[in-house]
């Protein structure tokens, strides 16, 4: 072992907060925003008047953000090591307003709504289930009570297959399915993919009535967008689902306990009609549950903020077994997805 390296390694993991907040404070401050409506890079003191702050601790700032490479410091000069900044390539990409995959709003619910439960990981973990009985979405608390608390909520969710979607479209070749209902498909990014991706098919998306009415609000302009139409509805409800040939879940399995998560999948089930399919997408524990790190990190994020888990590709097979699933493959590799397709069978 090499001992120097194995402690810097530790004291890496331990000083992890310090990175993530300072991307969490840049977000906040709306410093990358700023940036993009700027014609050219801005000192320091430019950035401070223009966001309100502290012109010294602004710089400080702005230094660390360069380090973690979010910004570049360009025209520096070379006594002072003053200089300017502007956007770096994956912050525009990533963090800018009208990027088309803006991931500023999940990270913003990453710093706030979602990082308070993280504080109480020992005590969850010396309580377990009580925890989650206190705690869960599964057991007491709804998606109601997740809106009422982060209105933010759609926004940050819809932020993540916005940008991995296409990945979750082309996982499997899903061309033979004629119509396709996203399962609490939230504002529409994954569906919009899909229609993108199967211009054949028609898809839905199946959500809460307060859901349905903001994507209608938030829909986009484009050929694709069009083809999509929401649809109000529960799906623990005993209204049936809207008809299709495939349903997906893309992060709906991992919100629920089993015994939720199958009354889900038999309802489904139910509704498909014979070699119909179900695609699920989830970040997927390996078989021995140590990775990959993503899920990891996410199996502890669902205890803490949902009383649920992530779920390993046998768990998940076993699963859509017991909904009536008989063919089920399973493709785990992806960032930060992994899927799974279960079909129900012919005859
Ligand atoms: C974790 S989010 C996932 C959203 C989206 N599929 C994604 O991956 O970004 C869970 C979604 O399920 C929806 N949902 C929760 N309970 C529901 C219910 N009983 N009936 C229909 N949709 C529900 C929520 O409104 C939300 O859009």
């Amino acid at each position: 072992m090499d001992a120097e390296h194995e402690g810097r390694r530790i004291l890496d993991i331990a000083e992890g907060f310090m990175k993530s907040q300072i991307l969490f404070s840049s977000v906040k401050l709306g410093i990358f925003n700023l940036l993009e409506t700027s014609d050219s890079p801005m000192t320091a003191g430019e950035i401070s008047e223009a966001i309100g702050t502290d012109a010294d601790a602004t710089k400080r700032l702005l230094n660390a953000c360069t380090g973690q490479r979010l910004l570049e410091k360009v025209n520096v000069d070379q006594e002072t090591g003053d200089g300017e900044y502007q956007l770096s390539a994956g912050s525009r990409t990533y963090l800018t307003a009208s990027s088309p995959t803006a991931l500023t709003e999940f990270v913003g619910i990453l710093g706030d709504y979602y990082r308070s439960p993280w504080q109480d990981l020992a005590q969850a973990v010396k309580e377990g289930a009580a925890f989650s009985a206190r705690h869960g979405l599964a057991v007491d608390k709804t998606f109601e009570d997740v809106y009422r608390d982060e209105p933010n909520f759609t926004g940050a969710m819809a932020a993540v297959p916005a940008v991995f979607g296409a990945k979750t479209a082309s996982a499997f070749d899903l061309s033979e399915f004629q119509s396709i209902c996203d399962v609490g498909g939230c504002t529409g990014p994954l569906a919009y993919h899909l229609a993108a991706a199967y211009p054949q098919a028609s898809v839905s998306v199946y959500d809460l009535p307060l859901v349905v009415k903001l994507a209608e609000e938030k829909r986009p302009a484009g050929d694709h967008a069009e083809r999509v139409s929401f649809i109000a509805g529960d799906f623990f409800g005993d209204a049936p689902l809207p008809a299709a040939d495939l349903y997906v879940l893309c992060r709906i399995i991992h919100d629920w306990n089993d015994d939720k998560a199958l009354k889900i999948l038999n309802k489904i089930h139910q509704s498909l009609p014979p070699g119909g399919g179900v695609l699920v997408a989830d970040t997927i524990l390996a078989d021995d549950k140590t990775g990959p790190e993503v899920s990891n990190k996410y199996d502890l994020h669902m205890m803490l903020a949902a009383g649920s888990r992530e779920r390993s590709g046998q768990e998940l097979r076993r699963l859509l077994n017991k909904a009536g699933f008989t063919e089920v493959t399973i493709n785990s590799n992806g960032y930060p997805f992994g899927h799974v397709l279960g079909r129900k069978p012919r005859i």
